[in-house]
């Protein structure tokens, strides 16, 4: 387990063996003269589902930004540090953002479906923008790939052709996520991805998230049911008052909520305060 200080630098910890996938390096994030992280390091290990939980306004989802380069896209934003996938930082002067977004999908709180769009072209909108090549023989056996691995294939396989915009919001967020895997990302980022669904769709994303093996997936949940449900790894984020966010505490999700090693962790994860 690791804990950390407001103040102390903070070491980048594999809570779960593993070859990294993604591993942060004292990020530190601003919006404009306002610091919101403060030298945020962890470790990602491919193949494994990191929960970042932690207050309101504590930086999950700025953390989440920085892990694919959405952050410097918000006018003002600014970073330090490094993100490493596999041994390359996604920062290097020489790295493509549309190559980083391919390898690192997002899935958003709200579905953002293309409302008009079908739900065959919804999958496959991502190809052309990040210039991921499938010919055209390949494609229907990809769009049914990532349905599949989506959970939504059964609901939708006889509809294809329909509007995206005309499936329930947990299916637009199943949707969302087929759409995020048809370019093959080894991560997939996920901002409080059930907030806006009922239980049951809930529950079919956490499924899916379950069968999404081979990939690496960091998820921002305000759940911490969830949280314990689907994740192997957990950081805990806190921003004192006035204080930008920091990592109180990562580790496996069983030491985190069985036997943390801060007390403010423990109140977090008890439901004390947040
Ligand atoms: N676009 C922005 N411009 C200025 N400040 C921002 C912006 N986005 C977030 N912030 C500020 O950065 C801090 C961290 O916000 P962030 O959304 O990362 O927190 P969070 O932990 O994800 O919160 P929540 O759980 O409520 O989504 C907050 O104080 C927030 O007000």
């Amino acid at each position: 387990m690791t804990l950390n200080t407001s103040t102390a630098p903070l070491p980048a910890v594999a809570a779960v063996p593993g070859p990294a996938a993604l591993d942060a390096r004292s990020v530190s994030a601003w919006f404009g003269e306002r610091k919101v992280l403060d030298r945020v390091s962890l470790t990602m290990p491919a193949h494994t589902v990191t929960a970042l939980i932690g207050p309101s306004g504590c930086g999950k989802s700025t953390f989440l930004r920085t892990l694919n380069r959405m952050h410097e896209l918000i006018p003002g934003a600014t970073l330090a540090g490094e993100v490493l996938l596999g041994e390359s930082d996604i920062y290097a002067p020489a790295r493509k953002l549309t190559e980083v977004r391919r390898h690192i999908g997002m899935v958003f709180q709200k579905p953002n479906p293309f409302p008009a769009m079908s739900i065959y072209d919804n999958v496959t909108a991502g190809l052309k923008l990040t210039g991921t090549r499938v010919r055209r023989g390949e494609r229907d056996d990809l769009v049914e790939e990532c349905l599949l691995r989506a959970g939504l294939w059964k609901e939708v396989r006889d509809r294809l052709r329909q509007p995206g915009g005309a499936l329930s919001g947990g299916q637009q967020q199943r949707l969302c996520i087929a759409r995020a895997l048809a370019v093959r990302p080894t991560v997939l980022l996920m901002d409080e991805p059930c907030s806006a669904l009922d239980p049951t769709s809930t529950r079919r994303v956490e499924e899916t998230i379950a069968d999404l093996i081979d990939m690496t997936v960091v998820i921002v949940t305000h759940n911490m049911q969830q949280a314990r449900r689907v994740s192997d790894q957990c950081a805990f984020f806190l921003a004192e008052e006035g204080a930008p966010g920091v990592i109180v505490e990562s580790g496996s999700t069983a030491e985190v909520f069985e036997s943390p090693a801060d007390e403010r962790t423990a109140d977090y994860v008890n439901g004390r305060f947040g």
